[in-house]
């Protein structure tokens, strides 16, 4: 298995219940629910997509030939003096396309805790530690169970109603960043006041100015 990877880096998780936590990304490269072109983004089935997953070109990024190569380009993204709390937080494009159990495997041997940020349309592998979904209006959810649901908010026909009976620990709307992101955060902020089943995520590391 050939592992293709946008970029490797690390920061502090933005979003969600891990916000603030320090963080491995490995970012994935490719997704089944969009190109990654901007010319295509019209046709595609998730249309708000706020990321560069396209090729292997980001920094440390690349190609990875076995399941501990990656591991190992992971943990030399952690800094040296800080043995413990390992965390890798594996996103794309969308990684259940190729993350993999030898993949969670690998990263578990190097004493990662393994978080997952999908799209939910497809299966996960075995040994994730925090699967966070993320599903999107008119792709099939077959990922109904996890830690985390993360609903980008709002979205049409996306009425976060129709996940409440899914199988979650935690329900969040994040509001989407596109030019009306202020009003859309003031619209999730109110969902939730309404709805507390459901917790706000914001994405801090965007007013951060961090990665
Ligand atoms: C770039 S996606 C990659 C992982 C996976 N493909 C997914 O969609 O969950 C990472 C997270 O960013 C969220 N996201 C993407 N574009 C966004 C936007 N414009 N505003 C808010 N959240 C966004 C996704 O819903 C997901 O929770
Ligand atoms: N800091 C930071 N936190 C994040 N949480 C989820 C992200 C993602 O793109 O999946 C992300 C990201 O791109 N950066
Ligand atoms: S599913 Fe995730 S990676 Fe794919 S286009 Fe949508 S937000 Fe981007
Ligand atoms: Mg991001």
């Amino acid at each position: 298995m050939t592992y293709l990877i946008k970029e490797i880096f690390y920061t502090l998780q933005g979003e969600g219940t891990h916000a603030g936590r320090p963080a491995v990304f490995c970012r994935f490269s490719r997704c089944n629910l969009w190109t990654g072109l901007e010319k295509d983004r019209y046709r595609a089935i998730c249309k708000f997509c706020d990321t560069d997953f396209v090729g292997t070109d980001g920094t440390g990024g690349g190609r990875f030939g076995t399941a501990d190569e990656l591991a190992e380009a992971v943990e030399r993204s952690w800094p040296s003096e800080a043995r413990d709390h390992r965390f890798v937080v594996c996103t794309g494009g969308e990684p259940l396309l190729q993350l993999d159990d030898a993949a969670v495997a690998a990263l578990h041997d190097r004493g990662f805790e393994v978080a997952v940020e999908t799209n939910g349309t497809r299966v996960p592998p075995v040994g994730v530690d925090w699967l966070c979904v993320s599903p999107k209006i008119g792709a099939e959810l077959v990922v109904t169970a996890g830690d985390e649901l993360k609903l980008v908010y709002p979205q049409v026909g996306g009425d976060p109603a129709q996940f409440e009976h899914l199988d979650f620990q935690t329900f969040r709307l994040q509001p989407l960043d596109d030019a009306e992101r202020d009003s859309h955060t003031r619209a999730a902020v109110e969902y939730c006041m309404k709805n507390p089943r459901w917790s706000l995520s914001l994405q801090t590391h965007k007013y951060l100015g961090i990665r």
